[in-house]
């Protein structure tokens, strides 16, 4: 298994590109399987879900092509199987998004139930109770949902779905799902993430007639059949988020190419407010950090407010940042695994139900940690820059799952980071 080696205390210098979104590429390679058309998506992540969904829908009888730009070729024409099995599902949840698509354009899918992870319970029964109401058929048996039309029908009707709380996998199922539709789908208390926004985009250059994406209502009216595209794939913003916190905690400066800070304000605020300096320029996002920073309180909450999938970096920040800190976590009920590795490092965390509670510390000492999950791991490998020594971090297979090239990009800002094989 492999491991990073980090030694600490050099501030991060320099510039780095950031990739495509992880959360974005997931869904629309998912959006490939609504055509029989080849579809291109541009500035593909090269990162392990990504294979992972690769390989699932190269199991479904698609073909599916990397070039050297990092461009993958999706040909689903000859698509023969539209199943997504618990093997596959496992290591990625994201699996559950090719179940709109394939009951949309087959009428059928048995997609297996993706169960919890590391960071808590990954429930789908919005998506289920959103796709009975356009019309599906849906028994969870043997722990997958097998999903079909009823007898007759040719299409998934439009509905009026409003979920229980904002899903953002569930509100793409839902779009890909409406796209092929018979009628009009409005979408109430939609996600609003980038990354729907940016699916849409796809989806619209496919045939789709969409309006309101990036709003909480969005209204589908389905058409019979889409065609292929070719879609960039919009820039990572946690990726941009994880370097942004990086650069900080070592007091660096640096100029993340592509960032979109338009995408990241609340986590930005926060970053102006311990006292970096963060500005929105041509080429994407400049930050500069000078010493100690200070402590901020927050807490994650759906888009636009703070991501969860920015919190462990964020508390890392936080750990070794002046002064004393509340940090909120409001969307998974066990997304603090990194907090008893940071207190490896010598940071001082207590966790009380929702709320970590962070005393600020001068300095951090170099140990062997665990990663628990993906941006446990992105915390670690912070926490690791700026501790004193050595640093390994263990079971780094959970950051590849979400970062494209981690420890050469921060090489190349400066850091003394290392790839350990087993
Ligand atoms: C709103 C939010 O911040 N969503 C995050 C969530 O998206 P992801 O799409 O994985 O999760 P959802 O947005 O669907 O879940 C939001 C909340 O709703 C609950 N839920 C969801 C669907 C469902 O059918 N039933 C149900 O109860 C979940 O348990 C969770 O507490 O994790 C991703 C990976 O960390 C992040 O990129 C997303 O930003
Ligand atoms: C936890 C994450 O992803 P997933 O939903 O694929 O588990 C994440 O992107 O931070």
């Amino acid at each position: 298994m492999d491991k990073l080696s980090i030694r600490g205390g050099r501030p991060l210098h320099g510039e780095v590109r950031i990739s495509g979104a992880k959360n974005a590429a997931l869904p629309q390679l998912c959006a490939a399987l609504l055509t029989a058309d080849p579809v291109t998506l541009e500035n593909v992540p090269r990162l392990q879900d990504v294979a992972t969904m690769l390989k699932l829908i190269r199991n479904m009888g698609a073909s599916a092509e990397r070039n050297a730009q990092g461009s993958v070729r999706i040909d689903s024409s000859k698509l023969s199987s539209p199943e997504a099995p618990y093997e596959l599902v496992k290591t990625m949840r994201a699996s559950v998004l090719a179940l709109g698509p394939l009951l949309a354009r087959f009428g059928e899918a048995t997609v297996s139930l993706p169960g919890g992870c590391a960071i808590g319970s990954r429930p789908v029964d919005q998506h289920i109770k959103g796709l009975q109401q356009m019309g599906a058929e849906i028994l969870v048996e043997h722990g997958y949902m097998i999903a079909k039309l009823p007898k007759g029908r040719e299409r998934l009707r439009g509905a009026s779905i409003t979920t229980d709380m904002v899903t953002v996998t569930g509100t793409e199922n839902f779009m890909m799902a409406a796209a092929l539709a018979d009628g009009e789908t409005v979408l109430e208390n939609a996600a609003q993430e980038p990354e729907i926004g940016d699916l849409a985009e796809m989806l619209i250059r496919m045939g789709a007639k969409i309006e309101g994406h990036g709003t909480s209502r969005i209204r589908i009216e389905g058409v019979p059949r889409l065609s292929g595209c070719t879609h960039r794939v919009v820039a990572d913003r946690i990726e941009a988020g994880t370097f942004l916190c990086a650069v900080a905690a070592t007091g660096g400066e640096a100029l993340l190419r592509h960032g979109r800070a338009d995408h990241l304000e609340a986590v930005i605020e926060k970053l102006r407010q311990a006292g970096a300096e963060v500005s929105a320029v041509d080429e994407g996002i400049r930050i500069r950090a000078d010493g100690r920073l200070k402590a901020q309180s927050f807490r994650t909450t759906e888009y636009p407010g703070f991501p969860t999938d920015m919190q462990a970096q964020f508390m890392a920040l936080n750990a070794v940042a002046e002064g004393a800190s509340h940090v909120t976590e409001t969307i998974f009920e066990n997304r603090f695994m990194h907090v008893n590795e940071l207190v490896r490092l010598g940071a001082k965390i207590q966790v009380d139900g929702k709320v970590a509670v962070v005393e600020g510390v001068p300095r951090l000492s170099g140990a062997t940690v665990m990663a628990t999950d993906l941006r446990a791991s992105a915390s670690l490998v912070i926490a690791g820059l700026v501790a004193e020594g050595e640093t390994l971090v263990d079971r780094i297979y959970h950051l590849d799952r979400g970062y494209d090239q981690m420890e050469g990009k921060l090489r190349g800002l400066g850091a003394e980071i290392e790839r350990i094989g087993a």
